[in-house]
């Protein structure tokens, strides 16, 4: 793979595909920590004379533009983390992508809108993200491959665009990719893995290979529910993959046969509401036993039963890797699991790895220093399709 130290960039418009889909408040970004982990690799280019184009996408939008995705506070604040100006294109490949673009000059920096805004973009037919890829292609002469958040995904700007114009990683990608190469090969034992959120039918599939790998898999969120319901466990209302039910009987055992342990949740903190993010109204949440959540509850985080399993099953962990919160941190009553969790990977001595958006600002919105934890991903489905060995398409495509 070549490195950005490998183009000759000056003067030349230089495409950065980013992952700056951070979380926002209505348009108050909560957490920039994907903005701010995108700035080197666009400083660097800036410097030397790129005029540096930078693409993302920013939550699910539909296909078509949609406000409340728009990237313009992300432009804004790029701006200001950089401290120089960025322009802003209020479309991806339109009449303003066209005339910004054109309008740089050596050094400028400029952020397209929201990539999803787009059909293109996401679609599952190879002509019609082509032809996206084309009109992306004709607003750049190379392309950096910068956003390790969305890697594992099959889009035309991060698997098309590439094969169009002369391509390299940028250095985030680079970072990502040397500290997970760590947990693939030589592996320091015990190896926990914790898995949590809420892009179940993401993740479920990654526990296959970890059951290869992982010595201790402890598991909290959303993905919790489809693992007690699998232990035929009633999960009242909870976020729930009913159709991977047989799949997770099926980890459930060979784990057994393997000797590999599962933790699951012994209690939950539940309500009938989920909680309001925006007023953080106080939720009540009741304390349940995991085998027996009352019909109308759904549950929302792990108990303190848990929470003091959960610190006990990592406190002589050497190697822990981190994916999704425990749960609904974002409300102060559901946010204790994720917390303890992340103190208990403090206070252990392991090598930790924490991945994933949502995870990564759940630890700096809890008020933990970054810094003291091994590495802080900014890709969770990416760090864990990159651990089950997957080819991923974004960076196949920025091999030679
Ligand atoms: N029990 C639960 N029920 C519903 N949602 C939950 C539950 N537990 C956690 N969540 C939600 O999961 C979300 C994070 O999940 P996600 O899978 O996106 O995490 P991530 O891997 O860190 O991020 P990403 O894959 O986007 O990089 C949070 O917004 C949190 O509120
Ligand atoms: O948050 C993420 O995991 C990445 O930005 C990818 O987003 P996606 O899951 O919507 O493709």
């Amino acid at each position: 793979m070549k490195t950005i130290d490998d183009l000759q960039v000056e003067g030349k418009r230089v495409f950065v595909r980013a992952d700056l889909n951070v979380p926002l408040d209505g348009g108050t970004i909560t957490d920039d920590g994907r903005i701010r982990a995108a700035v080197p690799t666009i400083r660097k280019l800036a410097e030397r004379g790129a005029r540096v184009v930078v693409a993302s996408h920013l939550g699910r939008p539909k296909g078509a533009p949609d406000p409340q995705f728009s990237l313009a506070p992300v432009g804004r604040r790029l701006g200001e983390l950089l401290g120089k100006e960025v322009a802003f294109a209020a479309d991806t490949v339109g009449d303003s992508a066209k005339a910004t673009v054109g309008a740089m000059a050596d050094g400028g920096v400029t952020l397209l809108e929201n990539l999803r805004f787009n059909a293109g973009e996401t679609s599952k037919d190879d002509a019609e993200r082509g032809a996206f890829a084309d009109e992306l292609a004709s607003l750049a002469d190379l392309y950096v491959g910068d956003g390790f958040g969305a890697v594992h995904r099959k889009h035309a700007s991060v698997y098309d665009l590439p094969a169009r114009l002369p391509h390299a990683a940028g250095g985030l990608i680079a970072t990502e990719v040397g500290v997970l190469k760590k947990l693939t090969e030589d592996v320091k034992r015990p190896y926990a893995v914790v898995l949590g959120g809420a892009k179940v039918s993401d993740k479920l599939g990654v526990i296959d290979h970890l059951l290869e790998k992982a010595d201790r898999i402890l598991i909290g969120g959303g993905m919790a529910y489809t693992f007690l319901k699998a232990k035929g466990y009633e999960v009242g209302t909870s976020l729930l993959q009913e159709d991977q039910v047989p799949a997770v009987q099926g980890y459930l055992k060979r784990a057994e046969e393997r000797g590999v342990e599962f933790v699951l949740p012994v209690d939950v903190l539940a309500a009938a509401e989920f909680p309001d993010l925006k007023t953080k109204a106080p939720a009540n949440p009741t304390t349940a036993a995991a085998d027996e959540i009352p019909a109308d509850l759904q549950g929302l985080d792990i108990g303190p039963e848990t929470r003091k399993l959960y610190a006990a099953k990592l406190a002589d962990a050497a190697t822990v890797f981190w994916n999704g919160p425990m749960g609904v941190f974002e409300h102060p009553d559901y946010a204790e699991g994720t917390k303890a969790v992340a103190q208990a990977l403090l206070d252990s001595p392991a090598f930790t790895v924490v991945g994933g958006g949502d995870s990564a600002a759940a630890v700096r919105l809890l008020g933990f220093d970054e810094n003291a934890f091994g590495h802080i991903s900014t890709g969770g489905g990416a760090s864990l399709e990159y651990l089950e060995g997957k080819t991923i398409p974004g960076l196949a495509a920025l091999e030679d």
